[in-house]
């Protein structure tokens, strides 16, 4: 199946004017249509349709056609643009230099430990290729959509949405760089997000061109920066504080996580990957040190099981641990 057939295929909806981009890559298809905002509630119906059209068409695996709504009155965005949202007072950016570090367990348990502090706080599970808030929230069910928007799924106070509510996740894994930018566009602009005092976005790991475009057009507050106390991942996150200043958008700080083992027998702190480097580093460089995560097997049991540390044991030094750093960021947004 190629692009060209794709557009053949489209051309009985009359829908030429409408099309910004049609993507075709070993039988995903991603069409996206532009309306404006007024109109994008009439035409879900039409997206449906066409939706449902692409899919019967031989050698087409799966497709998703996204509705990019823009303002009647402005000219349509280019894909690489990023939807603003008025009614989200703040977009932070949770980012790791390197995977594995623990960036979804800290955007997770972060967008939980907020929303306990009495705050609106959404969550946008950026990281296409490798979605974990399904998992991490216990959350299988498809979002409705309600007058052509998407509804968030909501779990321990936190609206969410992630690729993974989409599409079978095995599927996003092999987008290519528009269908990315096309999906990131779809869970920002499409999604009935709602009023929100902070909108945590867990990102993508490293530091490559979907980072840095999100970075630069999601337009958040700050940056979150996820670190074990290695010096090799110091040295990825280093990176990563080292993009969003390049971008203009301010680091909130650090986060050390796995920084300390307590034996649940006898209480021995064992200081597996080292301890306190990503608060050094974060002195080194001039930003805030936001505080440190303990290695727990509680918060990977909590991870796989889809029940936040933060909201299952909400006494618990784990749980504090994080309520510390939502305490931090929530200072540096001046929300308490
Ligand atoms: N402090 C911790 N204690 C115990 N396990 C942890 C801790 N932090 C993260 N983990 C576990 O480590 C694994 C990786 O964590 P997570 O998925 O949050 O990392 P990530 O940086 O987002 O990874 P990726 O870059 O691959 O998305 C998960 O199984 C998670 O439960």
């Amino acid at each position: 199946m190629t692009e060209a057939e794709i557009r053949t295929a489209l051309a009985p909806f009359n829908i030429g004017h409408r099309i910004d981009g049609v993507h075709v890559q070993e039988g995903l298809v991603q069409v996206s249509l532009r309306a404006t905002r007024e109109e994008a509630a009439g035409l879900e119906p039409l997206r449906r349709d066409i939706e449902s059209r692409l899919k019967t068409l031989a050698g087409v695996k799966s497709a998703i056609v996204i509705l990019t709504a823009h303002a009647a009155n402005s000219t349509p965005q280019p894909q690489a643009e990023l939807p603003l949202l008025p009614n989200v007072k703040h977009i932070i950016a949770v980012a790791s230099g390197k995977g594995g570090v623990g960036k979804s367990t800290v955007a997770v348990n972060l967008a939980v430990a907020l929303a306990q502090r009495g705050l609106k706080v959404g969550l946008l599970d950026a990281d296409i290729y490798g979605p974990s808030l399904p998992k991490m929230l216990g959350l299988h069910t498809k979002p409705s959509v309600l007058n052509g928007r998407i509804q968030t799924l909501d779990a321990y106070g936190v609206k969410s949405m992630s690729i993974g509510y989409l599409v079978p996740e095995d599927k996003a894994m092999i987008w290519r760089g528009p269908m990315v930018m096309g999906a990131l566009n779809q869970m920002l602009g499409q999604v009935d997000w709602g009023p929100l005092d902070i909108l945590v976005v867990d990102m993508p790991p490293g530091t490559g061109d979907a980072q840095l475009t999100l970075a630069q057009k999601a337009k958040p507050s700050g940056a979150v920066i996820v670190s074990t106390p290695q010096d090799l991942a110091l040295l990825d996150a280093r990176r990563g504080v080292q993009m969003f200043e390049q971008v203009g958008v301010k680091v909130l700080g650090v986060v050390e996580n796995m920084s300390f083992f307590c034996c649940p027998n006898c209480g021995h702190r064992s200081e597996i990957f080292g301890h306190g480097g990503a608060q050094a580093e974060a002195k080194k460089i001039g930003v805030p040190f936001l505080g440190e995560i303990p290695l727990e097997l509680a918060i990977r049991q909590a991870g796989d099981t889809g029940q936040p540390v933060a909201a299952l044991d909400e006494n618990g030094v784990v749980a504090n641990s994080f309520l510390h750093v939502a305490a931090s960021v929530a200072k540096a947004l001046d929300l308490g």
